[in-house]
């Protein structure tokens, strides 16, 4: 067979190394809910809830005790069977196929959920063969699941010897065995030890760092910032403001409050006060005390202090900077705390 002449040999283009077409679709959230309500009795525990959380985003669920976040977190793991609404995880939509969704999910709830006369590994190679792990790939993946939640050392104790810490971080372990898509932590840190606290704030931090999507519940302000990309403010049982932590705190404005204690002519320190560039208000609180609406907060403070000299001393000086905290205040009338 001769060769073909290269003259008569049709020229076909190189195939794209991207074929052209449409764009790929975006992946769907990984967890995403509209319109979730639950009712018990004549107590509304859920209203019209919706979010949705990106695929490694961090998403916290921020509200006090009784506002819903547990009724929530159960119909978004198909415990509770919503009244109204419904739920999808990394697009399947839990109602229509639970067993594909609800293995998207590692879910640890409040309460601990462990054998205490078993030792952490057999708790772990307990849960794993309930999962339906292969024994050949549990070992392995016990072995990194105790690491990551730091308790090789105590691998071999009985849980019942664990403080309540280490329970929580070996009931996180047994969530994450099968490699979930969304990890769902309700009040995790709830009567866990400072180190344990640590320990669990790390490794979830760790876990985002590594593409793992979140859904973290808390009544602690300070763990839904450090831990959180967005925030959903829960109360009574109804999403009331959501956004970053930036956009929760602009919903407040973004001025400090400086509050001052003095010594001396009060009247005439806030006459002066209010002549100062940067205070956009001031009061007087008490007979001694002034309150103050800021641009500069903590800045401020020396101009402040060199105004009212000559009529006042100041004696104690405070500043408040905007946070959640104050967002929720603002926003619900009350702490987080009450
Ligand atoms: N099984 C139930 N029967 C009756 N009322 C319930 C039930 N479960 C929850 N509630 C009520 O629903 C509301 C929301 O409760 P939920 O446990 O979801 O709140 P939460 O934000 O998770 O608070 P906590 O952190 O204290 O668990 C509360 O008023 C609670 O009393």
């Amino acid at each position: 067979m001769t060769a073909p002449d290269p003259m008569t040999v049709p020229f076909t283009p190189p195939a794209p190394s991207t074929p052209p077409g449409p764009a790929p679709a975006p992946s769907p959230p990984a967890l995403s809910c509209r319109g979730l309500g639950k009712r018990y009795g004549d107590v509304h525990a859920v209203q019209d809830v919706g979010f949705d959380v990106a695929p490694g985003e961090a998403y916290g669920l921020l509200g006090p005790n009784g506002a819903g976040k547990t009724t929530t977190i159960s119909m978004l793991v198909g415990l509770l069977r919503p009244d109204s609404g419904h739920v999808r995880v990394c697009g399947v939509d839990l109602a229509a196929d639970p067993m594909r969704a609800k293995a998207r999910i590692g879910y640890v709830p409040q309460e601990i959920a462990l054998y205490p006369e078993l030792t952490g590994r057999e708790n772990l190679r307990f849960f794993g063969r309930l999962f339906g792990l292969p024994r050949r790939e549990l070992a392995g993946r016990i072995e990194e699941v105790l690491d990551l939640v730091g308790l090789m050392g105590r691998a071999d104790s009985r849980v019942k010897t664990y403080s309540g810490g280490m329970k929580r971080r070996i009931n996180i372990g047994t969530a994450l065995l099968h490699r979930p898509d969304v990890l769902i932590l309700d009040e995790p840190t709830v009567g866990v030890d400072p180190q344990s606290r640590k320990a669990i704030l790390d490794g979830v931090e760790h876990l985002v760092g590594e593409g793992m999507s979140l859904l973290y519940t808390s009544h602690y302000m300070e763990e839904v910032e450090r831990v959180c990309d967005r925030v959903a403010i829960i109360d009574h049982g109804r999403i009331i403001a959501e956004g970053t932590r930036r956009e929760l705190i602009a919903l407040v404005g973004s001025a400090d409050k400086v509050e001052l204690s003095l010594d001396g002519d009060v009247e005439t320190a806030l006459a002066k006060l209010r002549a100062v560039e940067g205070v956009i208000e001031a009061a007087m609180t008490g007979a001694t005390s002034i309150r103050l609406l800021t641009e500069g907060g903590r800045h401020l403070l020396p101009a402040l202090i060199t105004a009212v000299d000559g009529c006042a001393t100041v004696t104690a000086t405070q500043v408040i900077e905007p946070d959640l905290e104050a967002t929720f205040l603002h926003l619900t009338g009350s702490t987080l705390r009450d």
